[in-house]
Parts: structure tokens; C-alpha cells; sequence
């Protein structure tokens, strides 16, 4: 019998596509496995919102694995010395996995290389970084000729379906217990809203996008309305890898124009994982370097702002029922995020920093580089970003997108107004008495806004 072949699953939590599984099952028996490692990622360890996630994904791998003659192997640590000691312990003689471009794996597989032959496979995006560089030979930047590149090497390669059987070796070696990791929530059990809305998994996934599908005609100008169930809701399946892009996109292009202006979304999503892999420190540091003399209020002075973000007690309706429905479900609709995101921002004046990190732990598709690429574009300070002194107003925002019905749900304090007033209460005098009065009036954070803009401008 050959040596065992170990397989590291990490955001690439599937069977089908899975470049790495399939090439490991050429060379010999599969060991699969999945390591938690809570220290290399830093501050970006797995959010809580994710933990509940990962926690029913893996579960959803074990199984499918076992159904196919195979096991999942549970170990926590530093990955490189985990998979030695795994290596060591059962004879593999090699490692595969799927690369990923976040700082903290790319270390990770620099680490692993070191010790063991590690073969890197791709999968992850529609299409590798190192494919696409401008005319001057440098990685693209800005999304619409980054976009138009992508598109001439599209399609990707037609995805491989899940093997049957996966043969796996003479003497399995020991692994954790997924419930003694503790990802689950216990007390209080905040993620009770997340099992209605969400099923995690291979099987979650592909159940997702066929639904979707039937949807896609529709999805422009459905994807702006925060009332309808207009977009596909796979971001957390993506992050998770639980479906490769290559299977979204196989599905659904050539649908119309719905299905080309989602694909491009999706080729947003490769944006930013270039940027990400050009810039590592994305997350935490400005791309435009003059946002560093933006005077940001303290946020010991504005913690009354944040909290009342977080909690969706802003009294502005459209942002507070965005930020309820984070809480409830882990996830948020896009033109909401953005609603949000720039309320914070420039209402507020709160560094872009601190609501990414909110993001992180309440988002179930928390993604290093769709987050910090989004909050730096909301924040103008991105590479690509939106100009800070367009400063979006949510009163306009909420009727233009007809959140009425979204606000009515996640609001229940104003269900009861009408379609007319439920945007801004205060300007009918109309708001509830248990609904809060603004944080900032929209003018007098405008202007703050933009009086602190002009540091950044010197
Ligand atoms: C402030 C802010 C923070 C965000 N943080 C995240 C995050 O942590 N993780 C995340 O996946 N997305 C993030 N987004 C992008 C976007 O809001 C979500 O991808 C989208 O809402 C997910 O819902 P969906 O799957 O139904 O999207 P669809 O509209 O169905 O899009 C399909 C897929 O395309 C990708 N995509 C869509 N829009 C974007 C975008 N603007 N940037 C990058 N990829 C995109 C996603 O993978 C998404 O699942 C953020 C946006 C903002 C404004």
C-alpha cells in the first residue's frame, strides 16, 4: 500500500471541486484533516458568528466524508506542527491542500513547506492572483479593467463532482471531539436565529444556489431592495468554501443580464483577494496612507455612538434594522452594509477600523479581504474606494430602496407606521416612544464629517 496522503482542509470545506482531495487520491490513501489554530490568524481569529458556523460545517464534512469509506481528523494548534506530528504519526509522506490568500495562511503554508512536501492547489477563486497583471506587469488595483480581465479568461474550468469512495489508510490516527472545541454558543444562546435562516454545509450550499437560480433573472434590480430576498445569500457557503466559485459560475452564466451583473459581483469577490495578497495588512491599515491623518473621534468620547450602532439604536430606521438583522442572523443585505458602514463612518466619525471588527465577530460570511476591501471603499480610503465627501444619506437611501417591509421586521417598534413615515418618524412626529431619537442629526454629522475630511485633503 503507498504512503498516506494528508489532505488540509481550512476555507475549502467540500468534496466536490476540491482540487487538493482529488489530486491527494491519485498518490495514495487520504487522511483528511482539519486543524483549528486560533493563534496565527491574531486579532482575526474565527469571530464568534463564524465559530457557530464552523462548528455545523465540519459536522456536515465528517459526514459526508464517512459516507464515502473516510474520516475527518480533528487537531488543534500551529498547523505546520500539527500536520508534522500527523505526518509522523501515520508515515504520509505528503500534504494538498487548496491555497488561501489571507496573511495568516499564506504564513501557514510557508511554515508547512518547511517541514513537509506541501502541494498547493487552486480553487478558492475564479482565478489565480498571479494570473492577472496590468500592462505595466503589476497586479490590477481597480475593479472595472481588473473585471474586464477576469472575463477573458472566463470561463473557469468545469467543476469535478465529488468522489464516490475515498480510500483512507491501514490505521486511522486520533482525533479531537468536535464538542469538546467549544465553538458553539452556550449561555446566552445568541445564535438561536441562525439555524432558521442558515444551513451550513456542501449539501447547504448547493441547495442555495439551486434555489438562487431560479432567482437570477431578477437579480438586478432585486439585489438593491433590502425587502425582497433578492440576492443569493451564498457568502457564507463561499467564505467556508462549502461551493467553488467555479460552480456558481458554471451554473449560472448565461442566464441574461441578472446572471452578468451577479457574476460580476462575484468577481468582486476575486478583487479583493488580490488586494489582500498585495496589501496583507488591508485589514488594519489605510491604502490611501493620507486617511492616516483623519481625525477619527476617540472612541472613549464616542462610546455611546458605538454601542448605540451596535445595538441598532441609532434612530435612524433603515441603519438600525440593518445592524438588528446582523444580530439576529449573522448577515446583513449589501446595500444595507454600505447604509451602515458610511453611517458609522461619517455620521459618527468612528474609525472604519472599529466597525470591520464588529463586522468580524457578528457576520457569519466574515471574510478578511470582502470586509476590509468594503469598509476601506465605504471609508474612501481604499485603493479603489468611494470619494469620503459623498456621504450617503439614509433618509433617501431607505425610500429609494423601499425598505419599508425590511424596516417593519427588524424595527418591531415601527411596524405599525406607514409606508410614508417609517423612513424618519421624526419628520411626521411619529416616533414611537420606545424608538430612540438620532445619535447626530443627518446636516450636523454631514458637515462634521466633511470638516474632518479636510485633514485628509492637506
Ligand atoms: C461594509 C461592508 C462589509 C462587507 N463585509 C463582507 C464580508 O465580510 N464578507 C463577504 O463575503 N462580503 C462582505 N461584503 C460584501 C457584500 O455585502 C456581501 O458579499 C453580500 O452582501 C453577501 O450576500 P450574497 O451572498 O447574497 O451576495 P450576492 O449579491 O448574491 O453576491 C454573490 C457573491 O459575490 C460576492 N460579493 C458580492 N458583493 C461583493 C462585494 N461588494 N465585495 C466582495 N464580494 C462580493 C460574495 O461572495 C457574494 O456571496 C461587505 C460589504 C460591505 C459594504
Amino acid at each position: 500500500m503507498p504512503d498516506p496522503v494528508l489532505v488540509w482542509f481550512r476555507q475549502d470545506l467540500r468534496l466536490s471541486d476540491q482540487a487538493a482531495l482529488a489530486a491527494a487520491m491519485r498518490e495514495g490513501p487520504v487522511i483528511p484533516v482539519y486543524i483549528l489554530d486560533d493563534a496565527a490568524p491574531g486579532e482575526w481569529k474565527i469571530g464568534a458568528a463564524q465559530r457557530w458556523w464552523l462548528h455545523h460545517s465540519l459536522e456536515s464534512l465528517a459526514k459526508d466524508l464517512e459516507d464515502r469509506g473516510s474520516r475527518l481528523i480533528l487537531r488543534r494548534g500551529n498547523s505546520a506542527e500539527e500536520l508534522e506530528r500527523l505526518a509522523k504519526e501515520t508515515g504520509a509522506c505528503a500534504v494538498h491542500a487548496l491555497s488561501h490568500l489571507e496573511p495568516w495562511w499564506r504564513n501557514a503554508e510557508r511554515a508547512v513547506a518547511r517541514r513537509l512536501p506541501l502541494h498547493l492547489h487552486d480553487g478558492a477563486l475564479l482565478l489565480p492572483p498571479e494570473c492577472l497583471k496590468t500592462g505595466g506587469g503589476t497586479p490590477y488595483r481597480i475593479f472595472t479593467p481588473f473585471a474586464r480581465a477576469v472575463m477573458e479568461h472566463m470561463p473557469p474550468a468545469k467543476p469535478m463532482p465529488a468522489p464516490k469512495r475515498i480510500d483512507g489508510p491501514a490505521k486511522w490516527p486520533p482525533s479531537e471531539r468536535l464538542s469538546g472545541w467549544g465553538l458553539l454558543p452556550a449561555q446566552p444562546d445568541w445564535a438561536n436565529g441562525f439555524a432558521k435562516e442558515w444551513t451550513p454545509g456542501e449539501a447547504g450550499a448547493a441547495k442555495r444556489l439551486r434555489d438562487f437560480d431560479d432567482e437570477v433573472s431578477g437579480y438586478d434590480p432585486a439585489r438593491n431592495l433590502p425587502s425582497c430576498e433578492g440576492t443569493s445569500r451564498l457568502s457564507p457557503h463561499l467564505h467556508f468554501g462549502e461551493i467553488s466559485p467555479a460552480e456558481i459560475w458554471h451554473r449560472v452564466s448565461g442566464k441574461g443580464e441578472g446572471a452578468a451583473v451577479f457574476l460580476k459581483e462575484l468577481i468582486w469577490r476575486d478583487y479583493a483577494h488580490v488586494q489582500i495578497w498585495v496589501m496583507p495588512e488591508y485589514g488594519s491599515k489605510n491604502a490611501r496612507g493620507t486617511f492616516d491623518n483623519m481625525p477619527w473621534r476617540d472612541l472613549r468620547e464616542a462610546k455611546g455612538d458605538f454601542a448605540a450602532w451596535k445595538l441598532g439604536r441609532t434612530g435612524y430606521p433603515i441603519v438600525d434594522a440593518g445592524m438588528r438583522q446582523l444580530w439576529a442572523t449573522g448577515w446583513m443585505h449589501n446595500r444595507v452594509r454600505m447604509i451602515a458602514a458610511s453611517f458609522l463612518i461619517k455620521h459618527l466619525l468612528i474609525d472604519w477600523r472599529h466597525g470591520a471588527r464588529w463586522f468580524w465577530d457578528t457576520l457569519v460570511d466574515a471574510d478578511y479581504a470582502n470586509n476590509s476591501v468594503n469598509w476601506q471603499w465605504v471609508a474612501g480610503s481604499g485603493v479603489d474606494a468611494n470619494i469620503f465627501s459623498r456621504i450617503m444619506a439614509p433618509l433617501v437611501q431607505s425610500p429609494k430602496f423601499e425598505a419599508a417591509d425590511y424596516i417593519r421586521q427588524w424595527v418591531p417598534e415601527l411596524a405599525q407606521l406607514d409606508d410614508k413615515v417609517i423612513h424618519d418618524p421624526d419628520a411626521y412626529d411619529a416616533r414611537p416612544r420606545d424608538y430612540p431619537a438620532k445619535r447626530v442629526g443627518h446636516r450636523q454629522g454631514r458637515e462634521r464629517a466633511l470638516a474632518a475630511y479636510r485633514h485628509v485633503k492637506r
